[in-house]
């Protein structure tokens, strides 16, 4: 079974990963994982950190000229902050007034350390961006398989919900080459963010995430643990600041006979007339786009003072401030994209079991070629 563990502070010296389940056969390069980790650090609205970092990966095992060996991936990522942060002491990082809506509070419920700071470590979103490094290597062996993932930032703040598409083409890449229509508000997001900041508030959104090419039969309805919709949400929702997850578009209005999918046999293929269902029914890949949708709530520390307590000596107080960002929609549609890559190539290889590039191709190009078991 493809599985990871990722490690490593927000200001600690590095974020590491070991990666194991890929199967043998498959060229990745260290270039595209970074490609990833470029876009992951763009997006309106990001805060003084990415100004610091410069996200690059090491592969330290695994591959063979290249070419994954089956053997575990180690990917090593470096903090550059960390340089600013290694001589200070534990009374300058020392953080005692928890924010409301970060894991501050629940942290040190839990591990009692009596400073904050330890809980904002690990559960600051820094760790996108080797979970990103983890996904953009499974999203080299997709698209070697014909399977392309994509996103975009749908909504801002409630705006134009179901009426209109963001799209950032530093971002993107260029409109043209895009598989899903945009239009260009670049100028609107914009002026919520800047007016976002100016109040000192922060913001949220809608993010939407497309998967072409899934072959048919992933998952599965025989346990509840492998039907894939369950398994993308549960991906989905691990995403920090992530809330509300949907598979098909979320803001439909429509009946049972408008929603579902009709079924057609065309010059001998099924078709299905559209594609409501997001690519999933019972559980199970059937060949239609898979379409996640993920909400995003608004960045936890806003400089607009929220009630709190200090908890070293119980007084309520202010809220504090941390340096942030005003809003992560645009990174966080890159590392949905990247966290859905992972996903789909763990439950791909749940279904067919391969070890090798070959074995995985002969099992896709079969399950590609039936149009059910009947003829
Ligand atoms: C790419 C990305 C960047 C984020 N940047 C910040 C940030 O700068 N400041 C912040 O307070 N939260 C930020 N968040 C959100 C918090 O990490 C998240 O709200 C927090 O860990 C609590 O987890 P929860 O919202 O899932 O409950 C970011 C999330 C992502 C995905
Ligand atoms: C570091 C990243 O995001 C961080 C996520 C984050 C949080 O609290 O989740 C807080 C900020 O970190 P810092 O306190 O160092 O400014 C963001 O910059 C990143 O995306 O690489």
């Amino acid at each position: 079974m493809l599985r990871f563990l990722d490690a490593g502070e927000s200001h600690g010296p590095a974020l590491t990963a070991i990666v194991e389940g890929l199967p043998a056969g498959f060229a990745v390069s260290e270039e595209k994982i970074h490609e990833e980790l470029r876009r992951r650090q763009k997006g309106y609205g990001r805060g003084g950190r990415m100004a610091i970092e410069e996200d690059r990966v090491e592969i330290l095992s695994g591959l063979a000229k290249g070419i994954t060996t089956g053997a575990p991936v180690t990917l090593l990522l470096r903090n550059r902050d960390y340089e600013n942060w290694k001589n200070l002491t534990e009374e300058d990082t020392a953080v005692q007034v928890p924010r409301p809506g970060h894991g501050d509070l629940t942290g040190e419920f839990k591990y009692a350390t009596g400073n904050l700071r330890n809980s904002i470590e690990r559960s600051s979103a820094r760790e996108t961006a080797i979970r990103t490094a983890v996904g953009a290597l499974c999203r080299q062996i997709l698209e070697e398989l014909g399977m392309t993932v994509r996103s975009k930032v749908h909504s801002l703040y409630g705006l134009f919900d179901g009426e209109a598409d963001l799209f950032d083409e530093t971002v993107y890449g260029k409109i043209e080459e895009s598989p899903m229509r945009v239009l260009s508000r670049e100028e609107e997001f914009k002026t919520l963010v800047d007016s976002a900041k100016r109040e000192g508030d922060t913001l949220g959104g809608w993010i939407r995430a497309s998967l072409r090419g899934c072959p048919r039969g992933v998952g599965s309805f025989m346990a509840y643990d492998r039907r894939l919709d369950a398994q993308l949400a549960f991906a989905a929702m691990s995403i920090q600041g992530i809330k509300e997850v949907a598979v098909g578009n979320p803001f439909h209005r429509l009946t049972g006979a408008q929603y579902h999918d009709g079924i057609r046999m065309e010059e001998g293929k099924l078709k299905r007339l559209s594609n409501h269902a997001g690519g999933i029914e019972g559980g199970i890949s059937n060949g239609e786009d898979i379409e996640l949708w993920a909400y995003m709530k608004p960045i936890p520390s806003v400089k607009i003072k929220l009630p709190s307590v200090n908890l070293s000596t119980g007084e309520n107080t202010d809220s504090r401030y941390e340096r942030s960002d005003v809003t992560a929609v645009v990174p966080g549609s890159i590392v949905l994209e990247n966290v859905l890559a992972f996903e789909i190539l763990k439950a791909v290889l749940l279904t067919f079991s391969p070890d090798n590039k070959k074995e995985l191709e002969a099992a896709l190009n079969y399950r590609n070629t039936r149009q059910g078991d009947f003829r």
